[in-house]
């Protein structure tokens, strides 16, 4: 794991974000932890965040001119991302969409840069991957193209429901589907990582859960 991944892990602990016990996720699955990006929800944790997720960026060595965040949350973590990212000589402008047309004044959906060249989506999670299948089309529409697409936490679990799993994850099918990378600050193997190699041993005894959890769920 590294160094990123292992303090975002413990930032978004920290932070509450990243809690341990029973959560139904939108697949309707319970899972042993969740992941809550709405949390981080004061200024300082918001800049910190950013800081984590340029580095993630800048890491990855991905070549881009743009961020796009879409509505509601990737608004602000496109936002936090550009500041971090200027802060380190990176200054890049970023654009994002209403969820409504807005019907007066400019008009439209899309706010901020206008949509060119090579674009990076920023959300926080995957889920069934719709929000990234419309921030493909949005950026494609405006005849820009879609580079990447960098979330906060990968869950490395497989499409599907509580009963019926899939073969791949939605982050897989999003690489399989538009050809471009998915980069996350930290995935589930970190968080496993991360509680076998912890000294608080309150928060070991969430190990077997998650491993359970991913042994049912996980990719192959
Ligand atoms: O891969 P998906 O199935 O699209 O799920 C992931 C999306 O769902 C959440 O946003 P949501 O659409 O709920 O909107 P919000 O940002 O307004 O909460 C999340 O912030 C992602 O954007
Ligand atoms: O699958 C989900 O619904 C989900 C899981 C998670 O950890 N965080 C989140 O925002 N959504």
């Amino acid at each position: 794991m590294n160094s990123n991944s292992f303090e975002f892990i413990q930032f978004s602990l920290d932070a509450k974000v990243l809690a341990f016990g029973s959560f139904k996720t939108k697949a309707g699955r319970m899972s042993p932890y969740f992941f809550n990006a709405g949390d981080f929800n004061d200024g300082a944790r918001l800049g910190a965040l950013g800081e984590f997720y340029a580095n993630a960026l800048l890491a990855s060595q991905i070549e881009f001119d743009m961020l796009f965040g879409p509505a509601y949350k990737g608004i602000t973590l496109a936002a936090t991302t550009a500041v971090a990212l200027a802060k380190k000589d990176k200054n890049v402008p970023f654009a994002y969409n209403r969820k409504e047309v807005k019907d007066h004044g400019e008009g439209g959906t899309l706010v901020g840069a206008k949509l060119q060249g090579k674009v990076v989506i920023i959300d926080d999670v995957i889920s069934a991957g719709t929000s990234v299948r419309e921030s493909v089309e949005m950026i494609k529409k405006a005849g820009a193209q879609p580079c990447a697409v960098l979330i906060a936490l990968d869950r490395m679990e497989r499409s599907g429901d509580a009963v019926n799993v899939g073969e791949f994850s939605a982050v897989q099918a999003v690489k399989e589907e538009f050809g471009i990378p998915v980069i996350a600050i930290a995935n589930l193997q970190d968080l496993l990582d991360f509680l076998q190699s912890t000294a608080d041993t309150h928060l070991q005894q969430n190990l077997v859960a998650v491993q359970t959890y991913r042994n049912t769920y996980g990719i192959r």
